[in-house]
């Protein structure tokens, strides 16, 4: 990295240790057969998969009304109220982001009429990650952005809890935002019958939402006659702190988005090498005395976590911009300073204020983010995602008199005769 960005005096407290899981052969073969598996032999292998990493094959994999019914009943109103408050937050922000996007239509020239229609995807199939967590929230971020985009399809896939069936509250979130159709079932062999169509279920034009590298690596490998919306694999954080910056705050932001698992990426980079160490002293203490999922977060901690301080704050910039994490945090005395220069983020955090977990949770912005350096290219899930942005021309002889000549021109020099043809037929019927 220091040789691609001429770097001179960056020092690294710490150091990853381990590549990224989605880097391994062995994963991208496991995932390979699997989707060849399913594609060849339809709910057979789904029932194989699921039951190998899964424990879980069930009569039928599709999450019946009454099951519906019992899970909202088996989550407490409180909860219930939470998670309606971030479906109105989410769903709300994405028909804000919604009404900015137009339907067009122009004359760019007499007689040439342009334009172009948003059209929702018919149907797509939303991943909700629940191995390690039920990820509430994830149901939220997909289902209910899709139909906020006029998706007139949902259906959704969460896998199985230890004790079988969809979590109770992930379950009441799947439905309370929407999905059409909910089905119990994980990981590779859930985006798989998604996307091929299994049994009785329908394939979906698109499949979309995060998951472990497993998932990520499926969606990687089935895009193409199916559309996916970006790469959401295990998550990252990178944190930019200046000396003015709390390293406690920071500790606890950096370890929160460890506790996703072993792979989570997280990174802080300051132009402060006394914050930076003060950081680090801050998560030995919480990991030592009082961090609550220390098991999990103190193995991302190890392996994954970087520290990186820099001679100044270009540096700093430099360094966020070539990482392109998933989630950017500024805590420093100009936070607008790289407000205004960041480019590749999958969601930005201003502020000590603010906080990875009110983007994850229910402030209203999505959670699917781009993750491994996807940053570089998209952003995250949101109503565009699910918009398909379509073109059209229209006509009349007063254009055609004016684009006519242009095209048979260029279709003559490409040695597309047929083409010109098709032009200069057009030409000449007009000139009658
Ligand atoms: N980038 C984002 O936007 C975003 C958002 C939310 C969550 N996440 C990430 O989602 C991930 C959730 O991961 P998770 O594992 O808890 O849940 P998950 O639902 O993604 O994966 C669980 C499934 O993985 C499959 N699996 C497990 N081991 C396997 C193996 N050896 N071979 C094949 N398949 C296997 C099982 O079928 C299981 O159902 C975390 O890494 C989290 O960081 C990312
Ligand atoms: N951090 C995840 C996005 O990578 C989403 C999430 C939800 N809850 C906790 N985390």
């Amino acid at each position: 990295m220091e040789k691609e960005l001429l770097l001179q005096d960056i020092i690294y407290l710490k150091r990853a240790e381990q590549e990224p899981e989605s880097e391994s052969p062995l994963l991208r073969q496991t995932v390979t057969s699997i989707l060849k598996d399913v594609h060849e032999n339809g709910i057979e292998a789904v029932r194989k998969y699921s039951q190998q990493f899964d424990s879980w094959n069930p009569v039928s994999f599709r999450v019946d009304a009454e099951t519906i019914e019992r899970a909202k009943q088996e989550t407490s109103p409180e909860l219930r109220a939470s998670i309606d408050f971030a479906r109105e937050q989410v769903h709300g922000f994405a028909m804000h982001q919604r009404s900015t996007m137009k339907d067009l239509e122009v004359e760019t020239l007499p007689g040439v009429v342009l334009g172009h229609k948003l059209i929702p995807v018919n149907a797509v199939g939303c991943y909700v990650p629940g191995g390690r967590y039920p990820l509430i929230a994830s149901a939220i971020m997909t289902i209910a952005t899709a139909k906020a985009a006029g998706v007139p399809r949902v259906i959704a896939c969460a896998p199985p809890t230890k004790e079988g069936g969809i979590h109770a509250a992930q379950l009441y979130a799947m439905a309370t935002a929407g999905a059409d159709e909910i089905y119990c079932v994980g990981g590779v062999q859930a985006l798989a019958l998604m996307s091929y169509g299994v049994d009785n279920v329908q394939p979906v034009d698109m499949v979309v939402g995060a998951g472990n590298a497993f998932v990520a690596e499926a969606k990687r490998q089935i895009f193409g006659p199916v559309g996916i919306d970006l790469l959401a694999g295990p998550s990252e954080v990178l944190v930019i702190a200046d000396e003015s910056a709390d390293a406690k705050l920071i500790a606890a932001d950096l370890l929160a988005q460890a506790e996703h698992g072993p792979t989570s990426q997280v990174i802080l980079v300051s132009d402060s090498e006394s914050l930076a160490k003060n950081v680090i002293n801050e998560v030995d203490l919480w990991l030592d005395t009082s961090w609550p999922t220390a098991e999990v977060s103190r193995q991302a901690w190890q392996n994954r976590a970087e520290v990186i301080v820099c001679a100044n704050r270009d540096e700093v910039l430099k360094i966020a911009e070539n990482i392109a994490s998933e989630h950017v945090e500024v805590q420093t005395s100009d936070d607008e300073w790289f407000f205004d220069r960041l480019t590749n983020y999958g969601s930005l955090f201003l502020g000590a204020r603010s906080t990875v977990a009110y983007g994850d949770k229910a402030i209203g912005t999505n959670h699917v983010l781009p993750t491994g350096g996807a940053a570089r290219y998209t952003g995250g899930l949101g109503v565009s995602k699910f918009l398909k942005t379509l073109t059209y021309q229209k006509i009349s002889a007063e254009g055609t008199k004016i684009v006519a000549p242009h095209v048979a021109d260029i279709c003559d020099a490409e040695m597309m005769a047929g083409h010109a043809i098709t032009a200069r037929m057009r030409f000449d019927r007009d000139q009658n």
